[in-house]
């Protein structure tokens, strides 16, 4: 496909996104019926289709053809070049587009953001001095970062046989075993490597948090909202320790024992009627189902379908899913609470809502980082029981 082919296919699915379709749905369908495309066109078209979903109303918010035309603007391509109708490329301008793209956009400070306006005071509220930049962090593409198996493998080693498949990654500054891919991320999935367990595909913020929570040799630990299983195979990676996952929809975690076993760990899944058989847990690692305001970047359809009401839901089913978690924690345990958000609904205030309903419980460790290029936002909270002797 040529480049302007390309543009005209993401018209096509941003104007189904903007009807209400999901990106990836809208993705999906636009390549099925493309066999013509190939994996750089499709990896073209999705780029350009989230490059604007990032910056969605600080590019104006209007059709596909204009927000696509004003994301090539702002990159200094010559739109002529590309709005040519040659070769399946879309339509030339016509005046009223050419004068709309000519006038600046008179944007408040939630759309200059990015943000909805309903979230902008939600957000300064929860992030303070660092509203804006965390803001402006999601308007752009995140770094991808693997997650290196200590245990079968070096960093070095990782890095070399990595750049056997084309994939050249650097070790993270600050994160023990995380590398950040600097060439090549669509390549990863059928990397060696990645096929054989040696990395795994994790952000930094996440490999950070679980390396954060103290395990003891040899202890229980249950990753209670385990989804795919990424932070269980984070914590068996680093410790000789039993290692469970469950998750209120066990079939999220179909693919966590071919993941295990590439890796060479053992994780044993819980059926929800099945945890309270195997308590008490040493540590019971509880990441709750968030908005996944701290990465939006990588799914920025996520930050528009957000509302008032879907948060106050989410910040029901933490409150409900944290209470759960401590009951399955040994009297000496711990407790950890995580979310991939930036917002203080979801993070603090669940914390101090559950101190006040369990004064038995207070806060032995809390950790906040916002999305950045070391990695995206994520809020970890440790907790214990006091006087237990
Ligand atoms: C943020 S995701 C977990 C991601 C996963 N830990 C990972 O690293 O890939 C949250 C998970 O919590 C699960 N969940 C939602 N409500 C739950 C509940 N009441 N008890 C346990 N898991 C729950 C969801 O099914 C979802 O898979």
């Amino acid at each position: 496909m040529t480049p302007g082919a390309r543009v005209a296919a993401a018209i096509t699915v941003l104007d189904q996104i903007g009807g209400g379709a999901f990106a990836e749905q809208a993705l999906t369908g636009w390549a099925r019926a493309s066999r013509f495309a190939g994996a750089k066109d499709r990896a073209a078209v999705r780029d350009h289709v989230f490059d604007v979903l990032r910056c969605r109303r600080s590019l104006g918010e209007s059709d596909g053809r204009l927000l696509m035309a004003r994301l090539l603007q702002r990159d200094n391509v010559d739109l002529s070049h590309i709005f040519n109708g040659l070769d399946h490329a879309p339509d030339v301008l016509s005046e009223t587009e050419a004068a709309a793209l000519a006038l600046p956009l008179a944007l408040s400070d939630a759309a200059a953001c990015d943000l909805p306006d309903w979230l902008w005071p939600v957000w300064q509220a929860s992030l303070g001095a660092d509203a804006l930049q965390a803001a402006q962090a999601q308007q752009a593409r995140a770094d991808v970062f693997l997650r290196v198996n200590q245990r079968r493998i070096t960093l070095a080693a990782a890095m070399a046989a990595l750049a056997q498949d084309g994939v050249t990654a650097q070790a993270h500054d600050t994160v023990d075993g995380c590398l950040r891919v600097l060439d090549n991320p669509r390549r990863i999935r059928t990397a060696a490597a990645y096929l054989t367990g040696l990395v795994e595909l994790q952000d930094a913020a996440s490999q950070r948090a679980v390396q954060m929570v103290p395990v003891a040799a040899g202890a229980r630990v249950l990753d209670y909202c385990a989804g795919g299983g990424g932070k269980a195979l984070a914590f068996a990676d680093r410790h000789v320790a039993d290692i469970f996952a469950h998750d209120i929809a066990p079939a999220r975690m179909a693919d966590l024992p071919d993941r295990a076993a590439r890796a060479g760990v053992v994780i044993t899944r819980l059926a929800p009627d099945q945890v309270a058989d195997h308590a008490p847990f040493d540590v019971v690692f509880c990441d709750a189902p968030c908005s996944g305001s701290g990465t939006w970047r990588r799914s920025p359809d996520a930050k528009w379908r957000l509302t008032r009401d879907r948060l106050d839901a989410l910040c029901a089913i933490q409150n409900d899913v944290i209470g759960r978690a401590a009951t399955f924690v040994a009297p000496q345990g711990l407790l950890a609470y995580a979310t991939c958000s930036v917002l203080q609904d979801e993070n603090d205030a669940v914390i101090t809502r559950f101190l006040h309903c369990n004064p038995a419980w207070s806060v032995m460790l809390r950790d906040q980082r916002l999305p950045g290029p070391d990695g995206d936002g994520f809020f970890l909270s440790v907790l214990a029981q006091n006087n237990i002797s």
